[in-house]
């Protein structure tokens, strides 16, 4: 059968939990519930033994009907039956009403600490595990664990129940207990065989489920790219791959319990003929009473029901357990971003010393190579450098995104691997090439900067970025409502809404992803003001691709293949005429209509047409691509 789970691999941090492990797991979830717990086990217990009591007065009553004494004992056996069988009902109903209100509760505390452990995992394990994948742990993974509480309680009161009445028909019949016995341990033999394979089929079909979770989650994301790339076909064959893998998954789960009940129906079957040729055999010689035989017959038909719901159970009881072990796998990963210690980060200068920093997002590919470079507190470095030259990655490692895995990084002279990350984290203001919004409203994301503003506050944040005149062409201003990620904002309104989420934040370092998309000129002229106010009191990284940022810059970086090849201010780096002086003529000179030759003495001036401004590419991706140029004010 294991054509039929090809492709399903569990996910890099799973591991199996034992069953003793899982159960200490769950204690903790129950601590302040001990009433409610006691009051299940007491009436677990109660119910059981009111239901075993039934058919043992079942017994009494047919032997006392056959003796007919007329002393009106059977009316009194009448009676008591009908007060076990209402004591075990009502029992059992509060029963499962307690047990089900405490499963709700395990369900969201073990889902808040899922979706805890997943938001403080760092970015390796994010471009590693689709988003969906994880979803699924934190929604129907708890769900599942939760069910198996009840699930555990309920087969609990039927295994005790099972216990009382064997040893009530020990007491009554030996031999025919003894046969009653060896079928019902046969019938538990067999579904505990059955456990292993189960929990693993199960265990793989969760895993198919969650990865065409994944898969729908993230094409349905990219829906945009799949339309025009006309990737519906290929993404809907992608589907079917993995669609398939949680079909085989589901079939052999099926195969195996489709399997199991035919056998454990045999063995029931069995046993009833037994205990009738047994039993008949007694009543004929007057060792067995009718009663007792009735009781004998009785408990097998009773058992049956208890003994099948170990397997039966066993699915969801597989999958429960199943569901925990991925549960607890994610709960317990840790990070691959390690603090060595929680050293508070009340404040920051902003001043960051990377020495001899090597990195790779897997080992086996060194992306940066030995990077060393200071950052003075309150100055503006500029990264610049080819696509995939190394720039964003320094500032991921700054932020923490990601462990490096030489070198150091110090802030304000202490090492970050040593300070308290979510403090640290809070201390650098973040504003990526696309930023992600909430939905809500525009204000509720620039009220993200700093949970609690008051509206005035957020409204003096969004002045900040070009006088809040960049709020104009939304349709309800600061009220206007935002889909999610930010889908209905362009890319440059979506930077000036994060950089208003900055002036909230008032974080004492920036980091600055700039957008490589086209902006329109006014749109980037706010986003400039907005950015050289942020700057001016604070250290600020930016990842560079639009000139007048690179210009301002205190220092600019020139980033080659993983290493810093050159630094120094534009007038110095220019007249060097090195890496920079090249990446200047090629990329970012043409950005500017009216480049100023004072940059460039070498240059003759040039009076640009008006014209200029309209054709020139905001970002110089298409020089880069040597599709299009502007030199000048001249298309080349
Ligand atoms: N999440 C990731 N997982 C694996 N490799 C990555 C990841 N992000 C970037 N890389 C790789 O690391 C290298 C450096 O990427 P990085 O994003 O730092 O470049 P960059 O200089 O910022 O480029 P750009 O200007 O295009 O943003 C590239 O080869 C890139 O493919």
């Amino acid at each position: 059968m294991a054509h039929l789970l090809e492709g399903i691999e569990p996910d890099g941090y799973d591991r199996r939990y034992g069953d003793r492990e899982l159960t200490r797991r769950i204690a903790p979830y129950f601590r302040g519930r001990g009433g409610a717990v006691t009051f299940v086990t007491i009436a677990v217990i109660i119910a059981a033994a009111a239901g075993s009591a039934v058919p043992l007065l079942l017994a009494r009553t047919v032997d006392s009907a056959v003796d007919d004494d007329g002393d009106g004992r059977l009316a009194l056996l009448v009676t008591a039956i009908l007060v076990a069988g209402i004591t075990a009902w009502l029992l059992t109903l509060l029963q499962e009403r307690t047990t089900g209100t405490l499963a709700g509760d395990v369900v969201l505390k073990l889902r808040e600490q899922a979706f805890a452990a997943a938001m403080r995992q760092d970015m390796t394990f994010h471009d590693a595990h689709p988003t969906g994948v994880v979803v699924s742990r934190v929604t129907n993974d708890t769900q599942a664990f939760a069910t198996l509480i009840s699930l555990a309680l309920s087969l609990l009161g039927q295994v005790l129940m099972i216990v009382i009445l064997l040893t009530a028909l020990f007491v009554i019949n030996v031999p025919l207990a003894l046969v009653t016995a060896l079928v019902a341990a046969l019938i538990v033999a067999v579904s505990l065989a059955f456990r292993r394979a189960a929990r693993n089929a199960s265990r793989q079909q969760q895993q198919a489920l969650a990865e065409v979770n994944g898969y729908v989650q993230e094409t349905l994301r990219g829906i945009a790219v799949a339309r025009n790339h006309s990737h519906q076909e290929s993404a809907q064959a992608e589907l079917h791959a993995v669609n398939h893998q949680w079909f085989r998954a589901s079939v052999r789960l099926n195969r195996l319990f489709s399997g199991i009940f035919p056998l454990l129906i045999s063995l029931t079957g069995l046993g009833t003929v037994a205990v009738v040729l047994v039993g008949g055999h007694g009543v004929d010689a007057g060792s067995v009473s009718a009663g007792e035989w009735v009781l004998f017959l009785e408990a097998l038909a009773l058992f049956w029901s208890p003994l099948t719901s170990i397997a039966s159970f066993w699915s969801q009881l597989q999958q429960g357990l199943a569901a925990g072990e991925r549960v607890f796998a994610l709960v317990d990963r840790e990070p691959s971003v390690r603090q060595r210690d929680r050293v508070p980060v009340p404040r920051l200068r902003g001043e960051f010393t990377l020495r001899d920093v090597h990195f790779g997002y897997d080992a086996d590919h060194p992306v940066l190579k030995g990077v060393s470079l200071t950052i003075p507190a309150g100055r503006t470095v500029a990264l610049v450098g080819h696509t995939g030259a190394g720039k964003s990655s320094v500032v991921r490692l700054i932020m923490r995104a990601y462990e490096f895995q030489q070198g150091s990084i110090d802030v304000d002279g202490l090492d970050v691997r040593t300070l308290d990350l979510e403090q640290y984290r809070r201390r650098l203001g973040v504003v990526t090439q696309t930023p992600f919004l909430f939905s809500g409203t525009v204000a509720d994301n620039i009220a993200r900067g700093r949970p609690g503003a008051g509206r005035d506050e957020i409204e003096a944040a969004a002045r900040a970025v070009a006088g809040g005149d960049w709020l104009a062409p939304l349709s309800q201003g600061l009220d206007t409502p935002i889909d999610e990620g930010g889908r209905n904002l362009s890319t440059g309104q979506r930077q000036i809404v994060a950089l208003a989420r900055v002036f909230l934040q008032d974080a004492p370092v920036l980091i600055l992803d700039e957008a490589t998309a086209s902006i329109d000129p006014l749109t980037e002229a706010q986003i400039q003001e907005g950015l050289e106010a942020l700057a001016a009191d604070r250290t600020t990284i930016v990842v560079a691709h639009r000139l007048p940022t690179v210009r301002k810059a205190d220092t600019i970086v020139v980033v080659d293949d993983g290493r810093i090849i050159e630094q120094g201010d534009h007038t110095t780096l220019l007249a060097q005429g090195g890496a920079y002086r090249l990446l200047y003529d090629r990329y970012f000179r043409h950005q500017q209509p009216d480049d100023d030759p004072a940059d460039d003495p070498e240059r003759p001036v040039h009076h640009p047409s008006p014209y200029a401004r309209a054709v020139t590419p905001a970002n110089g991706l298409a020089d880069r691509n040597g599709e299009e140029s502007v030199i000048d004010g001249h298309r080349v």
